[in-house]
């Protein structure tokens, strides 16, 4: 339908003000790695598929990387599988590893690519397989735990890392229009399927890709102290200081650890926002304030 007038005017207003930064960000890449728990309800997954479609428009390459641990947790649940974690990972034996498949590779996956799809974009679905885009090898987690003085290294069943990514196939979908989503299962060189944490994956992504930005959706404001304020800026040795007093723990583990690796590792910025706040992509991109927690190699001052 066309707009009015009126509406056209301040449409175009609007546009006119928001196009340096507009112009700052064509043709960069942007990770989006959206969590299980910002997927709430669906207006808001509405408003973050528009941010996707809206981005690609203006000229921004998107790649989605996808979680979806509560949506496991829950099928595991209605299977009477038990489940935990270990560092924020989920130990995965082969049943689990069945389930995270399927609900990963099937039902998340699928939902996103039609929201996306739905919105006015051309989504494609990936895992890991499709094309051999993440190769994949089995994590070796350190574990400590209060009553030991030196960290163990301990199996936790098929829970990956990303060895490698094929760049290949992302540059093709993406030169052709196509925003690619991807769940975050990896393939061995055997051909055996590795559960990765999507974080990790968002990060290696952006790393491999040398990113603009690496945007980390998730069910909380950013990185908390304490206190519940909003941390930014800090440096590696004080995120090691809030891991070891137990300020950082569970889900907010790998999203550190991906973060600090990404920006090490080339990537201008990475952002843990609120998924719960309408348009929060856009926010980040286009306020000089961004929203949530900033990470840059420069630990330059951020805000809540
Ligand atoms: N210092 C911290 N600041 C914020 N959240 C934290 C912190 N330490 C642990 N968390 C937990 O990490 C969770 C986010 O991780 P996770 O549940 O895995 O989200 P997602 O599904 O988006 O990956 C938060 O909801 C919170 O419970
Ligand atoms: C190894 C591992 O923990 N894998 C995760 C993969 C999904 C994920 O990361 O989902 P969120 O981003 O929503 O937490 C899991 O099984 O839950």
């Amino acid at each position: 339908m066309p707009l009015s007038r009126k509406d056209a005017m301040n449409t175009a207003n609007v546009l006119s003000e928001a196009l340096p930064y507009i112009q700052q960000f064509a043709g960069k890449t942007v990770v989006i790695k959206y969590g299980g728990n910002a997927m709430i309800d669906d207006k808001l997954k509405d408003s973050f598929a528009r941010d996707i479609v809206m981005m690609k428009l203006i000229g921004i390459n998107p790649i989605v990387v996808h979680g979806g641990g509560p949506q496991i947790g829950e099928l595991l649940e209605k299977l009477a599988i038990e489940s935990h974690f270990v560092n924020g990972m989920r130990v995965t034996d082969s049943k689990t590893m069945d389930v995270v498949e399927m609900v990963l590779g099937g039902m998340v996956n699928k939902d996103i690519v039609g929201l996306i799809n739905r919105n006015g974009g051309k989504a494609i679905g990936l895992t890991g397989k499709d094309g051999m885009l993440l190769g994949a090898r089995k994590l070796k987690v350190k574990h400590k735990s209060p009553e030991m003085s030196v960290p163990e290294i301990i199996d936790i069943g098929h829970v990956g890392e990303v060895d490698h990514v094929n760049t290949k196939v992302l540059d093709m979908l993406s030169n052709s229009d196509f925003i690619p989503v991807i769940a975050p299962i990896g393939v061995g060189s055997d051909g055996e399927s590795y559960n990765i944490n999507a974080d990790l994956v968002a990060g290696k992504v952006a790393e491999v890709l040398q990113a603009e930005k690496l945007i980390l959706l998730t069910n909380i404001n950013g990185l908390l102290d304490k206190e519940g304020n909003v941390l930014t800026g800090l440096t590696t040795a004080q995120v090691d200081a809030l891991i070891e007093d137990g300020t950082i723990y569970g889900g907010m583990l790998p999203k550190i650890d991906c973060a600090l690796s990404a920006v090490k590792c080339g990537v201008n910025s990475a952002h843990i926002i609120d998924g719960r706040v309408e348009h929060s992509c856009i926010l980040e991109l286009f306020t000089d304030e961004g929203v949530g927690t900033l990470i840059t190699n420069q630990h330059r001052k951020a805000q809540d």
